[in-house]
């Protein structure tokens, strides 16, 4: 039986759909840091992500929340925006009760915490009510107010400074919004389809998210609006004037605030991803001299490419702190072709960094001497290869091999480290799910 939330009876949804608090997966409270010269934030923070919605504008049947962008859901990196941020206490996700299992497997497969998950109602306002009414006033006081920031889960790009911005005007003035200049011109029009009149654009300006209310303000507005509010109303900026006489402050923000809602937006997330994915890369030498000097010349190579290369021999002791840098790795392998270094790299990257954000590249660099690649018993490991990199595509890490010919002729060299510079640089780039495990050839 669902428990109706103490404070609202039927109030978030319609008849029978009552707010259904769950418990905090984990309760980690984060302080607030100040960054130099930014207000300090010295009261407590919830944040609320309505995700409860089906995306039908994308015609997906996948709710573009849970659409996978590089091989994560759209909603992991709106929540690891958030979760990152230290004075931020508690995230409340709010999702259909359908996708309740689905977001706790997120939630687990990528290491969320501080995260709540409440069951959603029919309207995007239902369901952010139920994200309010799930948060208490535990630790607040009347110099100290809860402020709860409210945010779309399909909005993956903000910035802490921005959200800090927004959540201190909320503190100070009970509500505060995102807003950003309007693109096109703003039109009424009659019944009949024609042109009323046209608003003058300067005056007017878009609404987008975050926005930040105190609790107390956000909390009477959800109890005093009509049912109309909850079925038609957009705007959480205008309960709060409307029904608790609260002008919100607000804030122009970055272009980065967008809000996925077709499928077009879907790819241009993904492209905008992949346009801050690291592009550098460690080769790991094993400390041999072969190796080494292999990486001198792929390093040059990729030089050319303006791809950034470090030459290490290892990933331990001091050079563990590369596993921590989301970087990307090459494992070079020379007279000696078994995939062992390459299974301990990716145990040590799991180890060191459960939950990547993005995924991450390895590539295993397989250098063949004239005398292996006529020997048929060194025949490349492709199905093993594969086997790995499969397992490894569940940990965010894309495994894919090279495999290249170590010549006397040293044209011919160049031209073998300059094209494996070349198939590096678009594996690392593209991080395509089609090729992994496959050994390319330069
Ligand atoms: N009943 C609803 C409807 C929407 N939302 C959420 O509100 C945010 C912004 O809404 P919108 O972009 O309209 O999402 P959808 O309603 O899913 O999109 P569509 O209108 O295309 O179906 C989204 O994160 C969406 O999941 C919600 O929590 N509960
Ligand atoms: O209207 P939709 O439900 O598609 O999206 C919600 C947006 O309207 C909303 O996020 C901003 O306008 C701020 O209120």
């Amino acid at each position: 039986m669902e428990v109706l939330h103490p404070n609202v009876r039927n109030k978030c949804e319609g008849p029978g759909r009552p707010a259904n608090p769950g418990v905090f997966l984990d309760g980690r409270a984060g302080k607030g840091d100040t960054c130099s010269g930014e207000p300090s934030i010295d009261f407590p923070v919830s944040v609320v992500l309505p995700a409860g919605g089906t995306g039908e504008r994308t015609g997906l049947h996948t709710p573009k929340q849970f659409c996978s962008l590089l091989g994560r859901p759209l909603i992991s990196y709106t929540i690891q925006a958030f979760e990152r941020v230290s004075w931020i206490q508690h995230i409340v996700v709010v999702v259909a009760k359908e996708s309740m299992g689905l977001m706790a497997d997120i939630i687990q497969r990528f290491q969320h915490h501080k995260v709540l998950v409440v069951s959603g109602g029919s309207t995007r306002h239902r369901s952010i009510c139920n994200g309010v009414l799930a948060l208490d006033e535990e630790g607040t006081a009347p110099d100290r107010p809860r402020v709860v920031i409210i945010h779309d889960a399909v909005r993956p790009f903000v910035e802490e400074g921005f959200l800090r911005e927004i959540a201190v005007a909320a503190k100070d003035h009970g509500a505060a919004g995102a807003i950003r200049p309007l693109v096109s011109t703003v039109i009424a029009t009659t019944s009949e389809g024609f042109l009323d009149h046209s608003l003058e654009r300067a005056k007017y300006r878009a609404s987008e998210m975050p926005q930040g209310f105190t609790h107390h303000v956000i909390r009477q507005a959800y109890q005093r609006c009509t049912e109309a509010d909850f079925e038609f109303g957009t705007e959480c900026l205008h309960l709060a004037l409307q029904y608790c006489g609260t002008n919100a402050k607000l804030i122009e923000g970055p272009p980065t605030l967008w809000k996925v809602t077709y499928k077009k937006d879907l790819a241009a997330a993904e492209s905008v991803l992949k346009e801050s994915l690291s592009e550098s890369a460690c080769m790991i030498t094993g400390g041999r001299t072969a190796a080494a000097a292999l990486a001198e010349a792929f390093q040059k190579a990729a030089g050319a490419l303006h791809m950034g290369l470090d030459p290490i021999p290892d990933v331990t002791a001091e050079n563990s702190r590369y596993l921590l840098k989301e970087s990307n790795f090459i494992q070079v392998s020379i007279n000696g072709h078994c995939l062992s270094e390459v299974e301990a790299l990716i145990k040590a990257l799991e180890e060191a960094n459960p939950a990547a954000l993005h995924p991450l590249v390895i590539i295993w660099m397989r250098v063949l001497t004239e005398d292996e690649a006529s020997d048929s018993s060194t025949a490349a490991p492709t199905s093993a290869l594969l086997d790995m990199a499969s397992t490894a595509k569940l940990h965010q890490i894309l495994l894919y091999g090279i495999q290249f010919l170590q010549s006397k002729d040293s044209e011919r060299w160049q031209r073998s480290v300059t094209r494996a510079a070349e198939i590096t640089r678009t594996l690392i780039r593209e991080r395509s799910p089609a090729l992994v495990g496959q050994l390319l050839q330069a």
